[in-house]
This record gives structure tokens, sequence and C-alpha cells, in this order.
């Protein structure tokens, strides 16, 4: 749609985000190129949440945002948020209770799947692709903390998003797992050639993914 190899991934060209009154929380300018993971960091209240947010298309009263958000060239800056196709993940997983793992990654499934059988299958090689393999049928309930972020992963992924964005989503694992699903979530985005804006307090989460590091202030 008229875009150029040099605007594909993620932008935020002069984004401020400013409280009703016109206090500005927090301004940047910021280019995630496809595969490339930049990692938030700041202290408590710096406006991580708020940036992820905007990015989005959740942002509510009493903020603002000014300036353009930008994907493969695109101005989503007034997009809905499912218009967007910016897909999330955080701390906690969000499959829903009522239906088995296997239906809570078919529910990320894209529309341009079709077809009983087609999809199944879609949502199979997902769940192998995470190490998930044979779990369609599983209570999310059942399954342990690693294993539910690990699903819920791959029904972002389903979605097809074409920027990922993820709030803290290691922070309720254990170090080993923090490790494995760090590598997992990389991974899955540089192959999928995902733009990627994560949100950490934690430095190795930084340095794993070996990208730039942002670091909002304080004012
Ligand atoms: N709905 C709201 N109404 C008023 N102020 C808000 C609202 N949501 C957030 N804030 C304030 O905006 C600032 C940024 O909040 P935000 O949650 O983005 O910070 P953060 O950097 O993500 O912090 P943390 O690391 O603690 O999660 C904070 O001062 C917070 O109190």
């Amino acid at each position: 749609m008229g875009a150029d190899a040099t605007d594909r991934g993620l932008r935020l060209e002069g984004v401020r985000i400013e409280r009703a009154g016109g206090a500005t929380l927090l301004a940047l300018d910021l280019a995630v190129a496809p595969g490339e993971v930049v990692a938030v960091m700041g202290p408590s209240g710096a406006g991580k949440s708020t940036l992820l947010a905007a990015v989005m298309g959740t942002l509510a009263p009493p903020f603002a945002l000014r300036g353009r958000v930008t994907l493969d060239g695109r101005d989503v800056t007034a997009a809905p948020p499912e218009r967007r196709g910016i897909g999330i993940l955080f701390q906690d997983d969000l499959l829903f209770p009522h239906l088995s793992v296997g239906e809570n990654l078919a529910f990320g499934l894209s529309r341009r799947v079709r077809g009983r059988a087609a999809r199944r299958a879609a949502v199979e090689a997902a769940l192998a692709e995470a190490g998930l393999a044979g779990m369609a049928g599983r209570d999310p309930a059942t399954l342990s903390g690693g294993e539910r972020l690990r699903a819920a992963l791959m029904r972002t992924l389903l979605a097809e998003p074409r920027a990922l964005l993820l709030d803290e989503p290691f922070s309720s694992l254990d170090q080993d797992r923090r490790d494995r699903m760090r590598r997992l979530v990389f991974a899955r985005a540089t192959a999928r050639g995902l733009p990627v804006l994560m949100v950490t307090h934690d430095p190795a989460d930084a340095a794993a993914a070996g990208g730039p590091v942002v670091r909002l202030g304080a004012g």
C-alpha cells in the first residue's frame, strides 16, 4: 500500500503521551525493525504499560496520544486495537478457563485458515512448535505455568500479528523456565519477522533479546 521496504516494522514518530491538563508522561521516537526485539525499561510509574497501551490502541483517559504509530508503513494511530494487527502477551496467560487448550488456540487462529481439518492441523502444529504436542484436549488449569504461557504465546501468534508486544511475560517464571520461554518467544518472533517491543524490569531479559534498550525516565 505504497509503503517501501524502509517503512517495514513498527515505528513511533513524535509520540507523546499526555495526561489530561497537558503534562507529558513520555515522549519518544522509535523504530523496531522486523525480527528485532527492543526492550523498554524504567522505574515503576515511568509509563511502560501506558506506552504499550498506546501502541496497542487501548490508551484511555486521562491519557491522550500525540504523534504517529505506523506498522509496515501503515498509519494505525487511530485504528481500533482489533484492526492493528498487533499481538500482545502479558505476565498472566489469560487463557479462557472454560475452553480446552486447543480451543484457546483455535480462538486466536486467523480467519484466513479455513475448514475444520486445516484449523485443527494449524493448532496441532502450533502446539508442537511450543513443545505442547498432544495437549489440545487438556483443561488449561491442568497445565504448568510455563506450559500455559507457551500456549498463550501460540494463541497470540496464530492470529498472525505483524508486531508483538510483551508486557513482562517472563516475570512469573523461575530462572530455568524463564530462559527457555525467552528463547522460544524470541525465536518464534524472529522466524516470523515480527518487530517486538518488550517491557521488562529484568536486565537479563534485555540482554537475552540482544537488541536496543529504551530507558523511560521519571520525567
Ligand atoms: N488510569 C489512570 N489514571 C491516572 N493515572 C494513571 C492511570 N494509569 C496509570 N496512571 C499513572 O501513569 C503513570 C504511568 O503508569 P504505567 O502503568 O504506565 O507505569 P509503568 O512504567 O508500567 O509502571 P510499573 O513498572 O510499576 O508497571 C503512573 O504514574 C500511574 O500511576
